[in-house]
């Protein structure tokens, strides 16, 4: 072969072996310049306030943020392969690996408040979670991507205030509002299952008299301790609540008539001989009587309106005849 003919068969190759160098630095560039861009998103996720965490579609632990792993108490590469009930109580792990496989198998978005007992103080952690499916560039399922944060502050915030909502501050019982709730769920279910519903109504007896003899602290006392009495004597499906300034009553589910008016008859009479244990400040409370009127549910009743129509007509025939009595309408 002519020698100009190898020069430019070396030049070829020469060449081709620079294209290769040129191409194989450039692809080194991209995977690196990749590589930088995935440790500056670590980065970020590692400074943000809130548990970040991807899973395989085994529910297992692929990637956690800084916050993830500081929780855990592991790196990121004792985390790998790993699940919840490494982490967390059973009961708290079966939750978390039941919402996940919901989000693997629905392939949906899912949100959940968790509830977290600290191990330590005994004192309870509440967290937020959004899990959803996660999915590579093909569009294939891969497992999940989940963000938790901490929201026990609020959510005893919202507990409190909920709690205040719907109880009367001065006896701690449900308020008119949640009664109303729990009348019409008890209405509504036992129309549907045909089962019995009481519902009682009571008046304190010239309750005008104790305030106006002995104030209306010593009023307040009053009503709390007709509200203690009433409790003594109630189940626990009953809904005993204060309706008004001295007027409670109470919803007696799968309770009949006859067995509504004996507990009745049982409230006014212990009302008078009740006692407390020992040096109890209620003992030494004014005497009152109490008036009762009771209905229970008939099949011809449209709403649960009518039968506390009812219940008021029976209190007024008990105020009627004297006060300290009982009557069913
Ligand atoms: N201390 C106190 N008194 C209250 C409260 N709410 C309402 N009252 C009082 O309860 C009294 C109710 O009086 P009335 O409606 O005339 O009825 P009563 O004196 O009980 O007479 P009868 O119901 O006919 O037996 C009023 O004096 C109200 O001011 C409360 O939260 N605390």
């Amino acid at each position: 072969m002519p020698i100009n003919n190898i020069a430019l068969l070396v030049m070829v190759l020469l060449c081709f072996v620079a294209v290769l160098l040129m191409l194989n630095l450039k692809e080194h560039r991209q995977v690196q310049a990749k590589k930088q861009q995935l440790n500056s998103y670590e980065q970020i996720l590692d400074q943000v306030g809130a548990y970040i965490y991807v899973k395989d579609i085994h529910c297992r632990y692929v990637y956690a943020n800084q916050l993830t792993l500081n929780f855990f108490g592991v790196t990121q590469d004792q985390l790998k392969g790993t699940s919840d009930t490494e982490y967390f109580p059973d009961s708290v792990a079966n939750l978390l690996l039941k919402n996940d496989r919901k989000v693997i198998a629905l392939q949906l978005k899912i949100a959940d408040d968790i509830m977290v007992d600290g191990e330590e103080d005994g004192s309870c952690h509440v967290y937020h979670e959004i899990k959803q499916p996660f999915f590579d560039e093909k569009g294939k399922l891969t497992g999940l991507i989940g963000v938790s944060t901490e929201i026990t502050d609020e959510y005893n915030l919202r507990s409190e205030l909920e709690q205040l909502a719907n109880t009367d501050a001065l006896t701690g019982l449900y308020n008119r509002r949640s009664f109303n709730a729990f009348s019409e769920h008890e209405y509504a279910r036992a129309m549907r299952y045909f089962e019995p519903l009481s519902l009682m109504i009571i008046d304190i007896d010239l309750f005008k008299n104790v305030n106006d003899t002995y104030g209306h602290l010593v009023g307040d006392e009053v009503i709390r301790r007709v509200a203690l009495v009433c409790n003594q004597h109630i189940r626990e499906a009953d809904v005993l609540a204060r309706i008004g300034g001295e007027e409670f009553a109470i919803l007696l589910p799968g309770t009949d008539t006859e067995s509504a008016y004996k507990l009745a008859e049982r409230l006014r009479i212990s009302q008078q001989t009740y006692r407390f244990p020992g040096q109890h400040e209620a003992n030494d409370l004014p005497e009152v009587t109490i008036s009762i009127g009771v209905s229970t549910l008939s099949v011809k009743d449209k709403s649960f309106a009518q039968m506390l129509s009812r219940a008021d007509k029976a209190l007024y025939s008990s105020k009627n005849i004297g006060r300290n009595s009982v009557h069913v309408a």
